[in-house]
């Protein structure tokens, strides 16, 4: 493979595997001391389960990066993998220690997290200043990155329908195990090979009962819940108002304000109430459940269990008829779900 080359990041007796290039030998060095392991340590709560046996470990070219992470493709145990690398700065220990606590967090609800529409967690390892994260790597990159090479308005609504039944699906798990994910967007939603999505990113991410006040929060605003942007006391619900603002991806193939800089559409959001334009042929299947989700009033938008519930039910309905989207009203809804029980009944 062409400009790919493995490293052995093992050698408690110093050994390493092959050779790297410049750029990765000197990326390598970096945090590769930190990581190899010195001989016996004292493992924190739950480290254990977890812990990463780093002589398993592969790691490989650096693909992508967060605002405080670099991402590389790894193998672990004969599985190909990702691995989140954070690296603590020295000079900001104020961040030191959020980003350690963001590990911390992410790891622990990684752990007990399984689910087809979640990413799947596989080890990791804390040696600070350097922690990593392995997760399963999924080889569709990020739904931003798919959407961002799509023409606008050019994603098939079957697609739209089946991408964000997955995501759907993974937020209803999440929601059922009391997580609250608070960083939903698509950059965090991943896709497999055979397109179907995986929700990823947990580092801000909180179990409803522990996740306190939004103050000095680090999500996205263009994604944001205004109830959290003004930092107020926030729900579940934040996470179907990020969903509504995913679906109008979906929909349109296009960043949710980019006349604006992040900061302008929190203001926007929060004291002019605007959202994204809905494209002039939006179908009002997606219209109505959208306008839901985004709404200001946390108790107007829907549970993940109610999306769920409605995004099965368009997918039939499509099946039945394949003009469903441009024939499909609100008020027919029950009419249609009259006609698929009469056509069930016929069949049987
Ligand atoms: N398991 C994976 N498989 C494939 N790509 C991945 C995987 N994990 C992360 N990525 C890629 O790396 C990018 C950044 O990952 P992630 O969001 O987990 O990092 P982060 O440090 O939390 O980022 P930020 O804090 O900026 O949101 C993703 O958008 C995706 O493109």
């Amino acid at each position: 493979m062409k400009n790919f080359y493995w490293f052995k990041q093992i050698s408690n007796n110093g050994r390493s595997g092959r050779r790297l290039s410049l750029g990765e030998y000197k990326n390598a060095v970096s945090w590769s001391k930190y990581l190899v392991s010195s001989g016996a340590e004292i493992k924190g709560e739950g480290e254990v389960e977890w812990s990463a046996d780093m002589s398993q470990l592969f790691i490989g070219n650096k693909f992508a990066s967060g605002r405080h992470s670099r991402i590389y493709r790894g193998i672990y145990k004969q599985r190909d993998v990702a691995i989140k690398i954070i690296s603590q700065p020295e000079e900001d220990e104020e961040l030191a220690s959020t980003l350690e606590k963001q590990f911390t967090s992410e790891v622990a609800l990684l752990f007990r997290l399984s689910h087809p529409n979640i990413v799947t967690f596989v080890a990791a390892c804390k040696k600070p200043p350097v922690f990593c994260i392995i997760t399963e790597y999924l080889a569709g990159g990020s739904l931003r990155k798919y959407l961002h090479q799509q023409e606008p308005h050019s994603v098939p609504l079957e697609l739209v329908l089946k991408l964000a039944l997955d995501i759907a699906r993974g937020m209803l798990y999440l929601h059922s195990q009391g997580v609250l994910h608070r960083d939903l967007k698509s950059e965090n939603l991943l896709l497999t090979e055979d397109m179907c999505v995986k929700v990823a990113d947990f580092g801000i991410s909180c179990l409803e009962s522990q996740c306190g006040s939004a103050k000095g929060f680090t999500g996205t605003y263009r994604w944001m819940a205004p109830e959290m942007i003004k930092e107020k006391h926030h729900t579940k619900k934040v996470d179907v108002y990020s969903f509504g603002i995913v679906l109008w991806e979906l929909l349109t193939a296009m960043t949710p304000f980019d006349n604006m800089t992040p900061e302008q559409a929190a203001f926007a959001v929060c004291q002019k109430n605007a959202r994204p334009p809905l494209p002039a042929g939006c179908p009002l299947a997606f219209s109505h459940l959208i306008n839901r989700c985004w709404s200001s009033n946390p108790d107007k938008r829907p549970h993940f269990d109610e999306i769920v519930g409605i995004l099965e039910r368009y997918s039939e309905w499509l099946e039945q008829d394949p003009e469903f989207f441009s024939n499909y009203k609100p008020s027919s809804e029950q009419s249609m779900c009259c006609f698929l029980q009469c056509m069930a009944s016929v069949k049987a």
